[in-house]
């Protein structure tokens, strides 16, 4: 049985940069006493294969081959497509003269197959009788933006009303970050090889993988001894782990942490009540809000389980952050006098926190530095705390969740498609895309989350990850009945209960 806040059995996979992935391939070649070609064909096999599987009806293959091991990918898929029937036409970026190793033989055993290879040229391929793609252009090996003819048949490719199997990666996209080098390919089907890329599940990842095969071609998990590995990757998928903590027959609220929600500037009560209720559902003990007196009313209607006090001044708050365990301070807190009072005396105060929002706005204007807490910026949030755009926080997301917790300390949780959680040590990647979470509230729910776990006991990295991977569990189910665009927060709220009354996480 895990422990609280710990991954379950299932330990997730490491994801690896490209210069470790040559590594890896060289280590698996060696392991199994096969050579590079070997290794190219079992590839290019697994992905026809999907391809087959999933597209039985598409039979007019157009394969787009580039000047490196990508490309001979393509090759044997398209060989073997030429073997099962279907009807394929190939373009190649580079003559087989130039091709390399395991690439080239692959292009040739092509050819002694009568396959045919045509130059690439965007015109072409606009007019060619194709039912799907096949994307071998480029893959780990991608080195800089596709320009001229690549970037022509990118452009294309994402025209043409054909869907697209991007092999290993979607041409374009730089699988360290997740960002697209330029033009990147939309892929319908991306089915990628050996271990995880980070750049495929954060970023512009989600959006030009289309659906996202790992096919390990017989890699152990333990292919990476030794390697640093980029970060852990949770896949969307993994069932939500055992998060709480059991509860003895006899258990009391005490035992459950007190929640005290520091926010709800005037106009923005909502905020607070959507953390605190949060906190509520995820099994906190008590949870009390601090909010301006304007709410103090208002603020628990509907919700007679919160605690609402109306706080004008530092001293109103003091014996709040008293009989509190864990705050969560920033849910509407506002950048008024009013919310930097309530700021600098709920920093003072000892005992572990969660900072969101304009609580991460007022840090980044005194940036200090902490072991128990944990920062919940969304990239414009994290590009303040860090004085840089929000264009280079998206640029390496890897590289900024490390840069806020070398300035800031503790956990650093870096909102946005596949988000990312560090401590300092490790990098945890939460693969998962929800349009439907990009609405208003989704944070504060995420905040009281977190809050509400670091409540009951759990580490802050394994409440920061417990939080995300419940808000996209029950994310999902909201998404499946109500849609991405009705979906609310409260909606995400309603499900954390039903989630936690899951077999294989109840306590
Ligand atoms: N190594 C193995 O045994 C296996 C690798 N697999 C596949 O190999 C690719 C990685 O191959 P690599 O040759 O390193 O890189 P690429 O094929 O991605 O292409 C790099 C190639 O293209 C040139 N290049 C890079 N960027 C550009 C650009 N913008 N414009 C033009 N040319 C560019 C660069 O100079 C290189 O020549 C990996 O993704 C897998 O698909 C097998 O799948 C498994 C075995
Ligand atoms: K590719």
């Amino acid at each position: 049985m895990p422990s609280v806040g710990e991954p379950s059995d299932a330990a997730p996979l490491w994801a690896y940069r490209a210069s470790e992935m040559r590594q890896l391939d060289a280590r698996l070649m060696a392991r199994e006493h096969i050579d590079d070609y070997t290794l190219m064909r079992r590839a290019g096999r697994a992905a026809f294969f999907r391809l087959r599987r999933h597209w039985p009806q598409r039979r007019r293959l157009g394969v787009i081959c580039g000047p490196g091991n990508n490309g001979g990918d393509g090759y044997v898929i398209a060989a073997l497509a030429r073997a099962w029937g279907l009807s394929v036409r190939l373009w190649a970026m580079a003559p087989v003269e130039s091709l390399r190793g395991a690439a080239r033989r692959a292009a040739q055993d092509f050819l002694a197959s009568d396959g045919q290879i045509e130059p690439l040229d965007a015109g072409s391929l606009r007019t060619a009788d194709v039912d799907a793609w096949v994307d071998a252009l480029f893959g780990t090996g991608l080195a800089r933006p596709a320009s001229g003819v690549a970037h022509d048949v990118i452009s294309t490719l994402n025209a043409h009303p054909a869907p697209v199997l991007a092999i290993d990666t979607p041409s374009g996209l730089c699988t360290d970050t997740g960002v697209m080098r330029g033009i990147a390919v939309q892929a319908a089907m991306t089915v990628s090889f050996i271990a995880p890329k980070p750049g495929l599940y954060t970023g512009a990842g989600p959006d030009c993988c289309g659906t996202l095969i790992l096919d390990r071609l017989g890699a152990p998990d333990d292919l990476g001894a030794g390697l640093p590995g980029a970060c852990r990757l949770w896949p969307a998928d993994t069932p939500p782990e055992m998060l709480l903590p059991p509860r003895s027959p006899t258990a009391h609220k005490g035992q459950f942490g007190h929640v005290l929600v520091v926010g709800g500037g005037v106009g923005m009560a909502g905020a607070a009540r959507m953390a605190a209720e949060a906190a509520l559902r995820v099994g906190a003990g008590l949870v009390s809000v601090a909010t301006a007196p304007e709410h103090a009313a208002a603020a628990g209607i509907g919700r007679p389980e919160l605690m609402v006090a109306g706080i004008q001044t530092a001293e109103d708050l003091a014996p709040l952050l008293a009989r509190s365990t864990v705050r969560a301070l920033g849910p509407g807190l506002g950048r008024s006098s009013w919310s930097e009072q309530l700021f600098s005396a709920t920093l003072a105060a000892p005992g572990p926190l969660v900072v969101d929002a304009d609580g991460l706005n007022l840090l980044a204007e005194c940036p200090c530095w902490r072991e128990n807490w944990i920062l919940t910026p969304h990239p414009a949030e994290a590009a303040r705390l860090l004085g840089v755009t929000t264009a280079e926080i998206q640029a390496d997301r890897l590289a900024a969740v490390r840069a806020l917790t070398d300035r800031y300390g503790g956990v650093a949780l870096l909102k946005g498609a596949g988000t990312l959680i560090d401590d300092g040590q490790q990098i945890a990647l939460c693969a998962g895309a929800n349009p439907g979470l990009a609405s208003g509230g989704m944070g504060d729910v995420l905040t009281g989350l977190a809050a509400g776990l670091l409540a009951q006991g759990l580490a802050p990295v394994a409440a920061a990850r417990g939080a995300v991977r419940l808000q996209l569990h029950a994310g999902a189910h909201a998404a499946q009945t109500l849609g991405h665009a009705g979906m609310l927060a409260s909606d995400v709220l309603d499900r954390i209960a039903p989630l936690l009354a899951l077999p294989e996480i109840r306590p």
